[in-house]
This record gives C-alpha cells, sequence and structure tokens, in this order.
C-alpha cells in the first residue's frame, strides 16, 4: 500500500492506496507546533487505522507548501515508518511542462492537482482549488501547466470580516435564505457565499477566453463542495484530486 500526504496550510490530507484504489482517507488541522515524534505516533495510529501494517507499507509519497512542516513529516515517516517519502517538487518526473517564471516557485499542491487532471481528464482544463487559499490553474490542451491565479480563500475573507470590523460576528459558512440577508449574520453568509460563487464564474469565464471553449473545469480542496453546489460552472468535483496526483507521481517516479 501508498500512503499519500498533502501538507496544507489548514490540513493535513493523507490516503492509502491498494494500487490505484483510494481506500482510508483522513483530514488533520495542520499544526505548526507539532514535532516528528508526534506526526510518526499520529501517522501510525492512521494507519492502523486504516488497516495497513508498517510492513504492508510500499512507500510514501507527500506534497507540502508548509516549508517548516516538510522536513518534520520526512523524519517522521522515516523514523516510524521506516520509508524515505518522494517530496514533490519541479525537479522530480511530472510528465508535464511548468510554464511558471519560475517553476521551483509553484506550490507542490498546484502541480499534483495538474498532474492528475491531466490523466484523470485531459486539458485544456481549468482546476480551482478551495482550500485557504483558492487557486486557479490552467492546463493546456498538451496537459502542461500553464500558470494561474490565487485569491484569498472563503476562510481568510471571513476570517478578516471579523478582525478587522467592530460589530460582524464569526459565521459559519452556510447557505443563507436569500441573497438579500435580513440580518448580519445572513448577510455576511451571502457575501462571502455568494460572493465567491460570483468570484468563480468570473474567473471561469476569463480563463475560458484564454483556454477556449472546450476547457474543463475541475473543483478540489475541503470547500469544494460548498461553492461548487450554487453554481453550473464547475464539471467535476475531485475531492480527493491532490490525493489522486500523489499517487501518480510516486508511480511516475518508481524506475
Ligand atoms: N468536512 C468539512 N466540512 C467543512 N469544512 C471543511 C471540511 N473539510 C475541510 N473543510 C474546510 O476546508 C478548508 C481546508 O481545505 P483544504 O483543501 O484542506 O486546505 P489546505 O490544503 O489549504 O490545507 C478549511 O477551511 C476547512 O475548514
Ligand atoms: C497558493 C498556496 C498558498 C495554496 O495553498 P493551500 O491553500 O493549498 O494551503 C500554495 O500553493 C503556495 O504556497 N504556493 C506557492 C506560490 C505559487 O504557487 O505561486
Ligand atoms: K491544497
Amino acid at each position: 500500500m501508498l500512503l499519500t500526504i498533502d501538507i496544507g496550510n489548514t490540513n493535513l490530507t493523507l490516503g492509502l492506496f491498494e494500487g490505484d484504489r483510494l481506500g482510508a482517507h483522513w483530514r488533520l488541522a495542520t499544526d505548526h507546533e507539532r514535532m516528528p515524534d508526534e506526526f510518526g505516533i499520529q501517522i501510525l495510529g492512521l494507519l492502523q487505522h486504516g488497516g495497513c501494517s508498517v510492513a504492508q507499507l510500499e512507500g510514501v509519497c507527500l506534497a507540502s507548501v508548509v516549508p517548516p512542516l516538510t522536513g518534520r513529516i520526512v523524519e517522521a515517516c522515516k523514523a516510524y515508518l521506516g520509508k524515505q517519502p518522494l517530496v514533490v517538487d519541479s525537479t522530480i518526473k511530472t510528465g508535464i511542462q511548468i510554464c511558471y517564471d519560475n517553476p521551483m516557485a509553484v506550490g507542490a499542491d498546484r502541480i499534483v492537482d495538474a498532474v492528475a487532471v491531466k490523466a484523470l481528464y485531459g486539458g485544456p482544463a481549468c482546476i480551482v482549488d478551495f482550500g485557504t487559499a483558492t487557486t486557479f490553474d490552467a492546463i493546456s490542451a498538451e496537459g502542461d501547466y500553464l500558470g494561474g491565479a490565487i485569491a484569498p480563500g472563503i476562510g481568510i475573507a471571513a476570517d478578516a470580516l471579523t478582525r478587522r470590523t467592530a460589530q460582524l460576528p464569526r459565521i459559519n459558512l452556510e447557505r443563507p435564505p436569500s441573497v438579500i440577508g435580513k440580518n448580519t449574520v445572513h448577510a455576511m453568509q451571502s457575501g462571502l457565499l455568494f460572493g465567491y460563487v460570483a468570484l468563480v464564474e468570473g474567473m471561469i469565464a476569463r480563463f475560458r477566453k484564454e483556454l477556449g471553449e472546450t476547457m474543463k473545469t475541475i473543483a478540489t480542496g475541503g470547500l469544494a463542495e460548498i461553492i461548487t453546489r450554487e453554481t453550473d460552472v464547475i464539471q467535476i468535483v475531485n475531492p480527493w484530486l491532490t490525493l489522486e496526483g500523489l499517487r501518480m507521481l510516486w508511480e511516475m517516479n518508481q524506475e
């Protein structure tokens, strides 16, 4: 079995693959204070929960956009699983060209998503990842990574709205009864939820102008469902796209 780990700014997502099938998967808080021993014990516990012994584990493939945690999780994998993880960066084999001014600067999760989309759906495509940030990635007809856009994520926007005002409360990101809110909570929910839907629709229309009418739209990330429910501009929702891409990169880099 293969363990895949996506280290995001808010969550660590982990998934166990048996062949190309994703089995058990988990979402943990990204805790910047945690030490390698703590990660090691936690990952061991998850493997056990997923019915996988250390002996059955073939390897670990990880992508991180939180550099201070990368080394600690690598250490944890070495010490507790006896495995040196494959860490995604622009130097490993990806099968795609990365057309960014500096390919080393693209977030590893964005590269992984692009690899998965090229293989699963083909280009041209726009990937929207609703994580801590909301990212848009453009994939060419050939499946190459062209670049994209980075917007503040919905959680970040909600936090800023509460922190930078005197009278606005913390809210849950839920659909309000109507776009015209009749109280503070509903008005904030409307601005956040429908505001982000409009942002996504607008960005996708602009990407489509660049990439052409055949562009596919794929959403992923922790908040993908809640936004895509409100619009028909997203054709495919794949919540575990990054884990799928990590599995593909592992296979590509074996020989
Ligand atoms: N099951 C869930 N229900 C509600 N929100 C969720 C759920 N899973 C994830 N989220 C939210 O998704 C966001 C994190 O998404 P994720 O794609 O993991 O981000 P990142 O990769 O930046 O860590 C957070 O705002 C988190 O609260
Ligand atoms: C844009 C991101 C912050 C998104 O991170 P996430 O929301 O997945 O935690 C991350 O991909 C990143 O740090 N990228 C590096 C800069 C870039 O891609 O241009
Ligand atoms: K992510």
